[in-house]
């Protein structure tokens, strides 16, 4: 049994947190709802995890580019595109035309979904969904990871607009469906100029399938965390898809590790703006031309956050490794190719560890 009384520091020694968040569905919401004064233990990462302000760099001309995409078919925004895929791996859009409406909507969204009773939620965790493509979660990989992650999220994998209207969730479910169709232009724009930079001079049906034959969405939730610097919303990673588009609301608190050294540098959230970042299957793709960047998100002491990924990614059954076109030139493939399916299922299994999941297409 949890403890009820509305305000109180909980002996997490005693009782059995784990169990309230990952099993029962309360999540770290349910947690936070508590208004527990101090974190539980098992949320306590180890000091190499944290972010702390020596770690990060605050500076206006160290921020990831700012690319305004009103001029698409331009060569130089095609440039820039590139440019920011190579050196920084991560890249914010603006005047890409999606009304900021879509935005909102899918925001409000989530804080809807989240806002239900824990026992209306866990009818869609990994124990009671109807479906594999829809899954209520909270931390990452509970069951591999040694500290939990101060995160519930909402995975929503796209089949089409029939199997989603049946089994997401009422309370998110069109705003999610309707962002997804409002960002399809911008990601087909994104992954021409990209392809262009390759010497990939058409996408055809099956590069279609490999850079954007799969996507899935994920509604995140950081509920307000006791003792944040103690703890992470999200742990070093890389993104396993091609591209994430990635919405986040006006709290910040998402850092990216700078190409090249130790530093960690904010995403400042922009009102009406899109993070852009590559994933490792497009590295792999691009033979590493394109970087898939670490990044982390810390827990917040004052505020709730959502932030809303798309994930675009190959179909589970295509297999990826470095396009003809990059070798063509005489270039060594440093990746072999692997069954995406497999590869994001290596991802899955372990707990967050950095840029190690790329490790398994290595050569
Ligand atoms: C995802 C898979 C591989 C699942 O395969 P399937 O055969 O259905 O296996 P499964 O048994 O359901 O899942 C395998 C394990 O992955 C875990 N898992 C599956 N889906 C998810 C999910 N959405 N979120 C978290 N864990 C998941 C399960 O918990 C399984 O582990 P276990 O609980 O059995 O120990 C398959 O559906 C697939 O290939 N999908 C298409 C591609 C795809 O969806 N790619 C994902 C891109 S997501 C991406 O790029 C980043 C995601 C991310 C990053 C940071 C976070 O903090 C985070 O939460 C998520
Ligand atoms: O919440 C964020 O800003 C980023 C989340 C993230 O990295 C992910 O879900 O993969
Ligand atoms: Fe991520």
């Amino acid at each position: 049994m949890a403890p009820t009384l509305a305000t109180f520091s909980i002996d997490s020694n005693t009782w059995d947190v784990k169990s309230f968040v990952v099993n029962e569905g309360h999540g770290v919401k349910g947690l936070a709802d508590m208004s527990i004064q101090t974190l539980p233990k098992q949320y306590i990462q180890p000091l190499e995890e944290r972010i702390t302000s020596s770690d990060v760099v605050v500076d206006e001309e160290q921020c990831i580019p700012v690319i305004d995409l009103s001029n698409l078919n331009d060569t130089e925004v095609d440039n820039m595109i590139c440019n920011a895929a190579e050196k920084w791996g991560f890249f914010q859009i603006v005047n890409h035309g999606i009304p900021i409406k879509v935005f909102e909507n899918v925001k409000d969204a989530t804080h809807r979904f989240f806002a239900l009773p824990a026992q209306e939620k866990n009818n869609y965790s990994k124990d009671y969904s109807c479906t594999n493509n829809v899954r209520f979660g909270t931390s990452f990989t509970p069951q591999a990871e040694k500290a939990l992650e101060w995160k519930d999220y909402l995975s929503l994998f796209y089949v089409s607009d029939e199997e989603a209207s049946a089994l997401w969730p009422p309370a998110c479910r069109d705003e999610a469906i309707e962002f997804m169709k409002k960002t399809e232009l911008v990601i087909k724009r994104l992954m021409e100029s990209l392809m262009r930079g390759l010497n990939v001079k058409e996408i055809d049906e099956e590069r279609e399938s490999l850079l954007m034959g799969s996507k899935r969405i994920n509604l995140n939730y950081y509920p307000k965390c006791p003792n944040p610097e103690l703890t992470v919303g999200v742990g070093r990673h890389s993104d396993v898809s091609t591209l994430t588009i990635l919405l986040q609301d006006n709290i910040g608190g998402l850092y990216v590790k700078k190409l090249g050294n130790e530093t960690w540098l904010p995403v400042p959230p922009i009102s009406g703006a899109l993070v852009i970042n590559i994933g490792d299957a497009l590295q792999i793709l691009s033979n590493g031309r394109y970087k898939s960047i670490e990044h982390r998100v810390i827990a917040n002491g004052s505020n709730n956050r959502v932030s809303v990924p798309i994930f675009v990614n190959p179909k589970p059954n295509d297999v990826i490794g470095p396009l003809q076109e990059v070798l063509e030139s005489g270039e060594k493939a440093v990746y072999k190719q692997v069954l995406y399916s497999d590869y994001v299922k290596h991802f899955f299994r372990k707990a967050h560890d950095g840029k190690d999941t790329v490790d398994f297409a290595k050569i």
